[in-house]
């Protein structure tokens, strides 16, 4: 079975970047993913200044239409760095906030997808031919975060047999 979600407010809503749940990176807080997603687009280019604006956005529509704003320059390196950042976001909210790793654990090892009618990299596009790039990101996520329990049982079991 796949599991598709898009809208917050619809099945499997946690899973879009705009749902609130928010993430600490470096000491900042985001309200979302995509205040921080959006926010990283300037890092280090010459339209900076809009980063604290970004963060300090009542909504994460609102984030987006700043951070999509054409007339601002992107930092050189955005395409090459933006799944790593995504990764990274999504990684830290499913770590940050228990009742959505459960959601996300409870999917077993269904194919996730960010069902969006106009993304062909994140999302699979109005035909589902798109890419999926945040429905990748979720799956590794939920690999990486099975692993880290399994990791912290066996650790918990180490530490008793010794004592
Ligand atoms: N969920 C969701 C969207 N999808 C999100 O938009 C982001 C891509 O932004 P960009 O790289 O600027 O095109 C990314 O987080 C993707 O998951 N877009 C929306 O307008 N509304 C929504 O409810």
């Amino acid at each position: 079975m796949t599991i598709y979600f898009y809208k917050v407010w619809q099945p499997y809503g946690c899973f879009s970047n705009f749902s609130p749940h928010s993430i600490e990176i470096q000491g900042n807080y985001w309200l979302t993913v995509e205040h921080y997603y959006q926010a990283q687009k300037f890092v280090g280019s010459v339209d900076a200044v809009i980063i604290p604006i970004i963060r300090a956005s009542k909504t994460p529509e609102e984030a987006a239409a700043l951070g999509r704003c054409s007339s601002r320059k992107l930092r050189p390196d955005w395409d090459l760095v933006k799944t790593t950042v995504m990764r990274e976001a999504v990684l830290i909210k499913f770590l940050t906030h228990a009742d959505i790793r459960e959601t996300l654990l409870n999917t077993g090892n269904e194919i996730l997808v960010e069902n969006s009618p106009c993304d062909y990299f994140w999302g699979c596009g109005a035909d589902k031919t798109g890419q999926n790039h945040l429905g990748k990101i979720l799956m590794s996520v939920r690999e990486e975060i099975r692993k880290l329990q399994l990791l912290s049982v066996c650790s918990s079991e180490c530490l008793e047999n010794r004592s």
